[in-house]
């Protein structure tokens, strides 16, 4: 089992917003399933958890490119996360003949967070901003996904995380999958979204970045990387640092783009980020 390679796949709200996108995506799992490699899909749910959001009329802000969350409002998002868009997977995945297991980082302690603050610092000064019940990853325990991995299951995990003390936590997706492939020395690390990669000129679809650095991240910060590519690029850097072979973000709407990447190596799709 340690010699079969992890190929760890975070799936994007934006990116399932229709059956037919989600279906293309099982197929690439299980055609990655059936070449021997071991697959983890781990998923965030933006566009979900936001209509859940408004049919209770909680409103939300994000700052900083996560959601701040209040107790009231992390009932409903759990209730997305795993209640719909979890189980919807689970169901495309086991309709494909795999056998998928619906988790989030609670299941079996397997993700502990911490709160997390938003911190902004200008001429020195840092201001500090309370996000409520947003959490960062500080611990993953891979004997869960091991467990179902050696067994062939398809472990799907969404990302709500507990404290040391039990408190529950709504983590950026993009961070939690960044953490599991770094703890898993996941051989790919794949963000999945709905565009081609990191674009230089976010107008311009022909201005995608292939490869880039760590080195090169931060001076990219703020002018090219923004918004939702804040997390994904962040999460690459963890997933690296932590042991991850290889990070990219590629377009999840586009078929086969997963199985052509991690089959044949191909280089020319998405954005591949570097040690
Ligand atoms: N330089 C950039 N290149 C590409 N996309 C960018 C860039 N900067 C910001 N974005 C935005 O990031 C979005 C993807 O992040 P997000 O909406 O959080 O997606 P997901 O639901 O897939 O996690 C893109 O749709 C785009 O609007
Ligand atoms: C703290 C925080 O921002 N959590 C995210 C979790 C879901 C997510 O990240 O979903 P995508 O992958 O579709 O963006 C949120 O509440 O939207």
């Amino acid at each position: 089992m340690e010699q079969e390679p992890i190929v760890l796949i975070k799936y994007g709200g934006n990116a399932m917003l229709n059956d037919e996108l989600k279906s293309a995506v099982v197929a690439n799992i299980k055609k990655l399933q059936e070449s021997g490699t071991k697959v983890v899909l781990v998923h965030g749910g933006g566009p979900f958890i936001k209509n859940i959001l408004k049919t209770v009329g909680i409103e939300s802000e994000f700052i900083g490119g996560h959601r701040k969350t209040t107790p009231e409002a992390l009932k409903y998002i759990e209730m997305a996360l795993k209640g719909e868009v979890n189980s919807s997977l689970v169901h495309l995945l086991n309709k494909a003949g795999m056998r998928a297991v619906g988790l989030s980082g609670k299941d079996g302690r397997m993700v502990t967070a911490v709160k997390r603050y938003h911190e902004v610092t200008e001429n020195g000064q840092t201001e500090r901003f309370d996000l409520g019940q947003v959490g960062d990853v500080t611990k993953v325990d891979t004997r869960l996904l091991k467990t179902l991995l050696s067994n062939n299951f398809v472990p799907v995990v969404t990302c709500i995380a507990s404290d040391e003390a039990g408190q529950d936590y709504n983590v950026n997706a993009d961070m939690f999958a960044g953490a599991l492939a770094g703890a898993l020395k996941a051989q790919d690390y794949l963000v999945l979204t709905d565009v081609d990669g990191l674009l230089r000129d976010i107008e311009d679809p022909s201005s995608l970045i292939q490869r880039l650095t760590l080195e090169e991240l931060p001076g990219l910060y703020g002018s090219v990387i923004k918004g939702g590519m804040i997390p994904k690029l962040e999460s690459c850097q963890i997933a690296l640092e932590h042991g991850a072979r290889h990070a990219r973000i590629i377009n999840g709407t586009k078929p086969d783009t997963i199985a052509e990447v991690v089959q044949s190596d191909n280089h020319s799709i998405g954005t591949e980020i570097c040690l």
